[in-house]
């Protein structure tokens, strides 16, 4: 077994051992790719304050999310198809998490189903909800959420149109992947992947197929979306939503200033500042670098979050010395998760921890209450070279 050190070493098997497919799709951003990239490189833009002399002993990572206790304040991310990148996925991801005691986003595109979420595990999850344009198909996602105890709904906001991805397109990507010569070529090259894969509970949209009658082939995911998803979702709605739930609502995709007071109007508990990655509205500002304005407008109203570019647990550190009071990973438990399964995304997360947690004692910290732009040297400019062009 190598020895894995960073998120990195994890990346590097996960690469070889998954199909290109499936990589690509993890791997892309939309378009050329600027967002995704600035979401880890402004990470790298900001400095720590080396402090010394700081009685370091009795630390802890320990904090909490909407109320719930978290050995660290690092979610794992939804993540559509997450049952492609390892057999049953969803259900590993799951326990790695309740194990570590952080929470686990299940994506209404999952592979593994609420229903096997569910039953794998003990710990509440969170259920991340899309919505479709079938409200009757919606209100049946919630309930089954409900059904699960579910302890927060996620709804995502980012997401009602599909960013394009040049690679998926190309690459014709399906869940199962669609036998062509080039995938059966690739697939041949990945027989762990495949082998494990036969043994799956599930090789399809677990919370779609099976479950909603009429539903056309989903084997063509960017077509399948523009037909499914519900374009007409706007404010009045998500507050509708929050109502049919009833519980801890967390609303995902929140990157301008004026979308985090209408969250805040409609009564979120948490808002996630996230570009999704990169993966939808390239030449969108990273979400370090929205974080700033969007703390000014709503920070001391409602829990903030961030997720997009977090690859350590230092860039972890940032963006809470910054000021969000959770982060979500998503890439960075997938390598994990594809490299070597549930003891991937374990290794992942250990990693992380073990970085946010040395980190913390070199710049003088011993928990996560105190952290603050203190920590941080912040260039002058970093969100004020972008002007709104009002
Ligand atoms: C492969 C992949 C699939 C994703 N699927 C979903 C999804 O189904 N629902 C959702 O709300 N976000 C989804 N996201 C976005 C993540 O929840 C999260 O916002 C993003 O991964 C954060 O960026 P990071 O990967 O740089 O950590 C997905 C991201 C990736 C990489
Ligand atoms: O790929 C994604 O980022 C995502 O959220 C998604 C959207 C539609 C179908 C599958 C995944």
């Amino acid at each position: 077994m190598p020895v894995i050190t960073e998120i990195a070493d994890l990346k590097r098997i996960y690469e070889r051992r998954v199909p290109r497919m499936f990589y690509d799709y993890c791997e892309s951003g939309s378009w050329t790719e600027q967002t995704f990239r600035e979401n880890s490189s402004d990470f790298d833009d900001i400095r720590l304050r080396q402090r010394v002399a700081v009685d370091m002993s009795g630390r802890s990572t320990k904090s909490q999310m909407i109320g719930q206790d978290v050995a660290m304040p690092v979610a794992l991310a939804p993540v559509g198809m997450t049952g492609m990148q390892h057999a049953d996925g969803e259900i590993k991801a799951a326990r790695a998490a309740e194990a570590f005691g952080v929470p686990f986003t299940l994506s209404t595109m999952s592979i593994n189903s609420i229903e096997d979420v569910a039953e794998a595990t003990t710990a509440p999850f969170w259920f991340q909800l899309y919505t479709m344009r079938d409200t009757d198909y919606v209100s049946r996602l919630i309930q089954r959420a409900k059904d699960a105890k579910c302890s927060a709904l996620v709804i995502t906001l980012d997401l009602q149109i599909l960013g394009q991805r040049h690679k998926d397109l190309k690459n014709g990507l399906s869940a199962p992947p669609k036998l062509t010569p080039k995938t059966i070529a690739n697939l041949a090259t990945k027989w762990a992947w495949g082998l494990e894969m036969l043994g799956a509970k599930r090789r399809e949209f677990g919370n779609i197929v099976g479950h909603v009658q009429g539903l056309s082939d989903t084997s063509q995911l960017s077509a399948w979306t523009a037909e499914q998803f519900d374009p007409t979702l706007d404010w009045n709605k998500v507050a509708k939503l929050k109502e049919e739930w009833g519980g801890k609502v967390i609303l995902k995709g929140i990157l301008d200033a004026e979308d985090a007071k209408m969250a805040l109007k409609v009564g979120a508990d948490a808002i996630v500042v996230s570009n999704h990655g990169g993966r939808q509205l390239d030449g969108a500002l990273s979400s370090i670098r929205a974080l700033p304005s969007i703390l000014d407008a709503v920070g001391d109203q409602v829990e903030v979050h961030l997720d997009s570019g977090i690859r350590s647990g230092q860039d972890v550190l940032k963006a809470l010395a910054m000021g969000a009071k959770g982060t979500f990973i998503g890439r960075a438990f997938i390598y994990g998760l594809g490299a070597m399964g549930q003891q991937g995304v374990t290794k992942a997360l250990e990693v992380i921890h073990r970085e946010m947690d040395l980190t913390m004692a070199l710049c003088g910290e011993t928990n996560v209450a105190n952290l603050g732009r203190h920590n941080l040297l912040i260039p002058e400019d970093f969100a004020g070279r972008w002007q709104d062009g009002h």
